[in-house]
């Protein structure tokens, strides 16, 4: 099955700066895909290039395995790039039946049902002027799928939106991902959130690719076996360089296969464990290490 995404020594300078400086980037088809990085990583570059919205400076970029300046790759591809703009005298419902007009037709008796999808049944008939960042962001998401792409870009479709709004969100972008078949790739800076609803993940910095793989794979990496015990001094004693203490728990940095035995070793020395559980690194301690990482290097 083709990628959805491809890019190889993919670079776009914008004058002296560049914003992507050599990209190789794969993105399969199917599920949900993160773009990290911090502000100016060049993420919203990547986006306008795939969308064919700027060219790239070298390199190549393809799209469902095609061009991205072809109209029928475009026509595959939904996508919401920043908060959206519509007409404000319209309303919601009006900018969903003019945007299927855009596209040909054919799509209006979905209207409602991505109305509802997207949490905006409710303000369906009020005209956009009077929406929230929010509701706009949420009319963006219905807009770029009323024409039922097969993949979505979304560029930071959290931003401006409350707690229950983003908790939506990530619940819709799971459904479109996993009963849809629609490949999603999103940027977003909310990092716990996107450890929450992305299956991959690429880590971008100045314009490179630090870091890239699922994201169940990045967080059980320098996985570790956190123990409540009552007797953390003599716990640490057991671990020697291999343990820690946390916040009154102690933390043993061994492989799965290693800790029947630890635990043995620790009831032997009289150390009653109370607990016992594997925990991960985040994902948002892997984007500072990788992220500034880099920094140090390129200041180096
Ligand atoms: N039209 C432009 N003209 C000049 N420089 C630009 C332009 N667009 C982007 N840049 C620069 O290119 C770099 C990458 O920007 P880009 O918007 O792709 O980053 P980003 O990862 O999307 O950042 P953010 O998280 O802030 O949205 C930045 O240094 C930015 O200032």
């Amino acid at each position: 099955m083709t990628d959805v995404v491809q890019t190889q020594s993919l670079t776009k300078s914008y004058g002296a700066v560049q914003a992507l400086g050599g990209l190789d980037l794969i993105i399969p088809r199917g599920g949900v895909y993160g773009v990290l990085g911090p502000n100016g990583a060049g993420k919203s570059t990547l986006f306008r290039i795939l969308l064919g919205l700027i060219r790239p400076s070298s390199g190549t970029a393809t799209l469902l395995g095609g061009s991205a300046l072809d109209r029928p790759t475009l026509r595959r591809t939904g996508s919401m790039i920043e908060t959206p703009r519509f007409p404000p005298y319209l309303t919601a419902r009006q900018v969903l039946h003019w945007l299927d007009r855009a596209h040909g037709g054919g799509r209006a008796a979905d209207i409602p049902g991505w109305l509802e999808r997207v949490g905006l049944s409710d303000a369906a008939d009020r005209r956009v002027r009077g929406f929230s960042v929010g509701m706009m962001q949420r009319l963006g998401v219905a807009a770029a799928l009323l024409h039922r792409p097969e993949v979505v870009i979304l560029d930071e479709p959290t931003s401006g939106m409350d707690p229950p709004g983003i908790q939506d969100m990530r619940a819709l972008i799971r459904r479109l991902a996993d009963e849809d078949g629609v490949t999603v790739i999103l940027a977003s800076h909310q990092l716990a959130e996107v450890q929450r609803v992305c299956d991959r993940v690429a880590i971008l910095n100045k314009g490179r690719l630090v870091r890239e793989g699922a994201v169940s794979e990045l967080t059980s990496l320098g996985e570790r076996l956190r123990l409540l015990v009552d007797r953390p001094e003599a716990a640490l004693g057991v671990l020697g360089a291999k343990g820690a203490g946390e916040d009154g728990a102690v933390l043993a940095a061994i492989g799965r296969d290693e800790a029947p035995a630890l635990i043995r070793a620790l009831v032997e020395n009289g150390v009653g464990v109370i607990e016992a559980r594997w925990v991960g690194t985040d994902l948002e301690s892997i984007f500072f290490s990788e992220t500034q990482a880099e920094t140090t290097h390129a200041a180096d």
